[in-house]
């Protein structure tokens, strides 16, 4: 057994990749393996014997997994005997090198030639086991009540684990045969999707061990079931940008969607819902209490889950500890919000912003051109007698800048001249448009149209009204039609199509769902073409475009 960072050897300039020999780990019940791999490199895990699980996936026998730009553990219930392989460089797709990302990548440093791997006995994986029974018994009992299942908030600072924790119930409740509804509400990360978006999927099957959520839904073979999330775009990383205006309506629309998925969908109802959050909500920023306390109304949480936050623990406890939800349903059946404190794994790593950027453009270009990881659990599956690398084939191609209708958000706080910010632009109108316009029939938001969501912000609220500096949702939508000739920002960015047409109000472009993603190659401002890439072949839709201005960040040279 290794212990804590004894492997953690310099590398030398002499032996930079050099390939590490095949290593056995054996771990004793209870005990977890953890490890990183760099970008750039990937490192192969086969079970060899006993049972093994990541993040509550299972991992196959004598199946091999490659990982790269990895950060994660695999835990075992009764002890199990892994190994440990260093795999080829990838540097094609990703675009780095071995050894690129943060100065410190794997050159065949520890087991297997992993950047960092050690064995830990502590581990909070009963405890988290714990809550996804208590969760059954709480599905079970809003069933024989006739009650929407449980709705699971999870709060905690950045790094805490709480995305790690999602999958470990979503894990754990789709063996159990369910099938929850993750919502993913942290736009500097995505969840089967590219970064910048807040999303919502039904996970009716497993997640796949290797591409964790995955970035995007795959029209390639894939060794799980594809899954199809609802998408929405949130262009900014910091939710609490601007108060919050733009960030608060997106996650009211997300959430009258999986009420209303919820509403029709019997398993999803029994199940209920898993919400990951961005950290900075429960970092003790302003307006972070009161955007938590509106995703609770949302989404009619029933239990809070706090990961390492004493103070926040005790924040929420105060609030809304056995207080209604904001379910419709919460009064005849006196449903009650439920508080829980749960520890943070010893095994959190601070993710630097060096591997997040590189985290956002994997995500970014595994959207366009499929895994530069060869999958070698495909080929376990029969889909391929090999190892498989899923690649897509994007479509390029130039357009007029001018029959395009993109628009841009334009927070009120920005530098005006650098924006060229109008306020008589702004839109503005019904705030809960359906949305979705033409294609609005895939958004799966077939709720009651005249539903609308909850602002009140009440459960436990004592610090809702500091939000009413913020504008009302809907009365000014900071949404700009980007004016020609095309500025030249537009190149490396990502443009979202909506489902709104193209001259849709600014309500209906914000609360619209999104159809997929454009991404620019370059600008040329005299002609007034741009050049774009596709995920498909085909006409660009004739719809509102969103422009990704700021976020996600950058990628250059992602087309030749
Ligand atoms: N037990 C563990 N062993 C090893 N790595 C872990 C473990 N738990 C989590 N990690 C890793 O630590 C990092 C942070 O965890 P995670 O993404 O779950 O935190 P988070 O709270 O969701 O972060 P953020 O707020 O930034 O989204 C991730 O790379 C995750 O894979």
């Amino acid at each position: 057994m290794s212990l804590p960072g004894l492997e953690l050897t310099q590398p030398t300039a002499d032996r930079p990749f050099a390939a590490a020999p095949p290593t056995q780990i054996s771990l004793s019940q209870g005990t977890e393996w953890r490890f990183e791999v760099a970008f750039g490199t990937t490192v192969r895990v086969k079970l060899l014997a006993g049972t093994a699980e990541l993040f509550g996936t299972e991992l196959a026998p004598s199946q091999t997994y490659t990982f790269s730009g990895t950060k994660a553990a695999i835990y075992t219930w009764h002890g199990c005997t892994l190994e440990v392989n260093a795999g080829d460089a990838v540097s094609s797709l990703d675009g780095f090198l071995p050894g690129e990302v943060n100065g410190s990548a794997a050159r065949g440093l520890s087991a297997g030639g992993c950047q960092s791997e050690y064995t830990a006995e502590e581990t909070p994986m009963v405890e988290y086991a714990n809550v996804h029974f208590a969760l059954e018994e709480m599905r079970q009992q809003a069933k024989a009540a006739g009650r929407d299942g449980p709705r699971v908030l999870i709060l905690g600072p950045e790094d805490a684990g709480k995305t790690s924790l999602a999958k470990i119930l979503t894990a754990y409740g789709v063996k159990s045969g369910r099938q929850p509804i993750v919502v993913n509400l942290d736009p500097s990360e995505g969840m089967l999707s590219v970064p910048g978006t807040l999303t919502a999927t039904a996970f009716r099957n497993m997640i796949d061990i290797e591409q964790g959520w995955g970035s995007s839904p795959m029209s390639g073979p894939s060794p799980v079931p594809v899954k199809l999330p609802l998408v929405y775009f949130y262009p900014s990383q910091n939710p609490l940008e601007a108060d919050g205006m733009i960030y608060r309506p997106i996650v009211s629309r997300l959430a009258l969607s999986v009420m209303g998925r919820m509403a029709e969908d019997e398993d999803s109802r029994e199940t209920g819902i898993i919400v990951d959050t961005p950290g900075i909500l429960s970092q003790g920023k302003a307006g972070g209490l009161q955007m938590i306390n509106h995703i609770i109304t949302e989404f009619s949480i029933s239990t809070i889950l706090v990961i390492g936050s004493e103070r926040l623990y005790s924040t929420m406890v105060k609030d809304y500890d056995n207080k209604p939800t904001s379910s419709a349903s919460a009064v005849a059946t006196d449903e009650r919000i439920s508080v829980v404190k749960l520890s943070k794994s010893g095994g959190c790593v601070d993710r630097d912003v060096g591997f997040m950027k590189a985290v956002r453009e994997s995500q970014i270009r595994t959207y366009f051109f499929g895994n530069s990881v060869p999958s070698t659990a495909s080929s376990a599956l029969s889909l391929s007698a090999t190892s498989t690398l899923v690649t897509l084939s994007p479509h390029a191609t130039q357009l007029d800048f001018n029959s395009l209708a993109i628009y841009n958000y334009i927070p009120p706080t920005v530098d005006e001249d650098e924006d060229e910010y109008d306020p008589s632009q702004l839109g503005t109108g019904d705030p809960f448009f359906t949305g979705g316009g033409e294609g609005g029939g895939v958004d799966p938001s077939s709720h009651d149209p005249n539903q609308q969501p909850s602002h009140s912000d009440e459960p436990g609220s004592t610090e809702a009204t500091a939000s009413s500096s913020a504008p009302i949702d809907g009365l000014s939508v900071p949404l700009k039609k980007v004016p020609g000739p095309a500025p030249s920002l537009l190149a490396n960015t990502l443009l979202a199509i909506t489902h709104a047409p193209p001259n849709a109000p600014a309500p209906a472009i914000r609360d619209a769902s999104i159809m997929g993603f454009l991404y620019v190659a370059d600008v040329d401002g005299e002609k007034g073409k741009v050049r774009v890439l596709a995920p498909i072949g085909g006409r660009v839709p004739s719809r509102a475009l969103v422009w990704g201005k700021k976020w996600p960040d950058e990628v250059v040279g992602l087309v030749g």
